[in-house]
């Protein structure tokens, strides 16, 4: 029997008066899967992270209507605390470490809401996924490349021990190597037993690693389907792929657009989380 995890229904978003980001958004996501979320810059896919994470009032968001159930249990009301007590894991966009604190402070802080009694076993769980983080417990999180940073924002939400992890764009501004890696990472956690739901504009990575996908454009959902059927469709690959998905002028030219991105994004954020 197949058991859905986390059920997204009817689901609209508005930032503000104006901007409605999301209209009637409807998907499930079923236990053990990796379900990926496609779509381009806007079409609100960081937006439906915030509204399953409960963080959409930190960015003046709201539900105007529909309802998102965790494991049987409507989450759509709660505060972001409660939803991660319910064993809801989140890696924001742009990773967010704790730059000043040390790797393992960073890790201990992401198991602040878990039992005490099993946060050995969830380190543990975390360091033998990711032995580069273990090799530096000790150095500020900031002075990690990129990848590294990722990985212990990975590690960091899995310190939760999430029945569910939300990714938001884990490969931005990395390189093609490191995405790789990421992807592979990916799996293995899902292999070893957590749901995944995976925000990704790099479609190729995100299809490789997903079981199904969903497609947003402009806040709403236009195509849902099984990942290998999706990488071959003919739109996905106009719209995603480029048709030229493997070359690397294709990967350099999305590297670019990804880059510049995350120098965006970095400036948004300082306007919409004041
Ligand atoms: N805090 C905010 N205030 C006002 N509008 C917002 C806010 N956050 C997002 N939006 C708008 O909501 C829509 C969806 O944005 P969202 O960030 O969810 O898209 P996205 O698919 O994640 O795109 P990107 O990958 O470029 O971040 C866009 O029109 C965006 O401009």
């Amino acid at each position: 029997m197949v058991i859905t995890l986390l059920s997204i229904s009817d689901l609209s978003v508005r930032y503000g008066r104006s901007v409605k980001a999301l209209h009637g958004v409807s998907f499930e996501v079923p236990e053990q899967t990796v379900v990926a979320v496609l779509g381009s810059n806007g079409a609100g896919k960081s937006t439906l992270l915030r509204a399953i994470s409960g963080t959409l009032s930190l960015h003046r968001g709201e539900i105007t209507s529909g309802t998102i159930h965790l494991d049987g249990t409507r989450i759509d009301r709660m505060d972001p605390a409660s939803i991660v007590r319910r064993r809801l894991g989140q890696v924001p966009e742009n990773r967010q470490v704790f730059g000043r604190m040390s790797v393992d402070e960073n890790l201990r802080a992401g198991g602040l809401a878990t039992e005490a009694s099993r946060r050995a076993a969830a380190r543990d769980a975390v360091l033998d996924l990711f032995p580069k983080l273990a090799e530096r417990l000790s150095q500020p999180a900031g002075l990690l490349s990129g990848g590294e940073q990722q990985m212990l924002a990975i590690g960091r939400a899995m310190m939760g021990e999430p029945k569910v992890l939300l990714l938001d764009e884990p490969s931005l501004g990395l390189a093609p190597q490191i995405i790789e890696r990421i992807g592979k990472v990916v799996s293995e956690i899902n292999q070893r037993g957590t749901t995944v739901l995976l925000v990704e504009q790099n479609a190729m990575m995100a299809l490789t690693v997903a079981h199904t996908a969903v497609v947003l454009e402009v806040g709403e959902l236009k195509l849902r389907g099984d990942a290998d059927e999706l990488k071959r469709s003919e739109d996905i690959q106009r719209l995603y792929l480029g048709g030229h998905a493997e070359s690397e002028e294709h990967a350099d030219q999305q590297q670019g657009e990804a880059q510049e991105r995350v120098e965006r994004r970095r400036k948004s954020l300082g306007v919409w989380t004041a």
